[in-house]
């Protein structure tokens, strides 16, 4: 039997959205862990990479991790990784009137989740993308910045929708897909 994973998460939201989208037959065991890793700057892929080795060392033992980026395309990718820190100072109004001088209201949200097999392996990135449009903020504020994300083809916020129709779009859903996927190939 191969060891449970620590899904290692300071947010309380995004282990409810994993529970809610990972098929029940995901062959290997979740528990998660409450731990609120420190981040070091870099980019995408850099910060996950950084984070899950930070995890595997403190849990010592196969650790997934999660960062969330939101990238506005007029801002060349910013916030970016740094999301949670401008949501925290400007609100979700403020992150909408970041770009009240451009025209251009797209951005993606980008979830990447990194998969360490223990203390000394390298961590594995599963990368999930949803483009979107940034709006005034509508719906409830529960989750970080969902008033403000419209996802691409919808006329509803990630806050507006219903849960189980966000996790069926969503940048978590994507890269969920994913990391199902190579478990899945592991266990056949
Ligand atoms: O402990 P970790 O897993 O790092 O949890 P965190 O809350 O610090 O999360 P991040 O470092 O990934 O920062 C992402 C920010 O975006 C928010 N966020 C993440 N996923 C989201 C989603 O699906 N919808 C809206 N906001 C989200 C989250 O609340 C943070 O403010
Ligand atoms: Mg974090």
């Amino acid at each position: 039997m191969s060891k449970p994973i620590t899904f290692v998460t300071g947010n309380a939201k995004k282990l409810e959205e994993l529970v809610a989208i990972l098929d029940p037959n995901f062959p290997r065991t979740i528990v998660s862990k409450r731990v609120d890793l420190p981040e070091l700057q870099g980019d995408i892929d850099e910060i996950a990479i950084k984070k899950c080795k930070e995890a595997a060392r403190q849990v010592n033992g196969p650790v997934l991790v999660e960062d969330t980026s939101l990238c506005f395309n007029a801002l060349e990718g910013l916030p970016g990784p740094y999301i949670k820190w401008f949501l925290e100072k400007l609100k979700p109004e403020g992150l909408y009137r970041l770009l009240a001088g451009w025209e251009d209201k797209s951005a993606q949200a980008v979830c990447t989740f990194g998969y360490c097999e223990g203390a000394d392996a390298e961590p594995q990135l599963f990368k999930g993308v949803t483009e979107g449009v940034i709006v005034e903020p509508r719906g409830p504020r529960d989750f970080g910045w969902d008033p403000v994300f419209q996802p691409k083809g919808y006329e509803k916020t990630y806050a507006e929708l219903p849960k189980s129709e966000k996790n069926t779009i969503s940048h978590r859903y994507r890269a969920l897909a994913l990391l199902q996927k190579h478990f899945e190939a592991e266990d056949s």
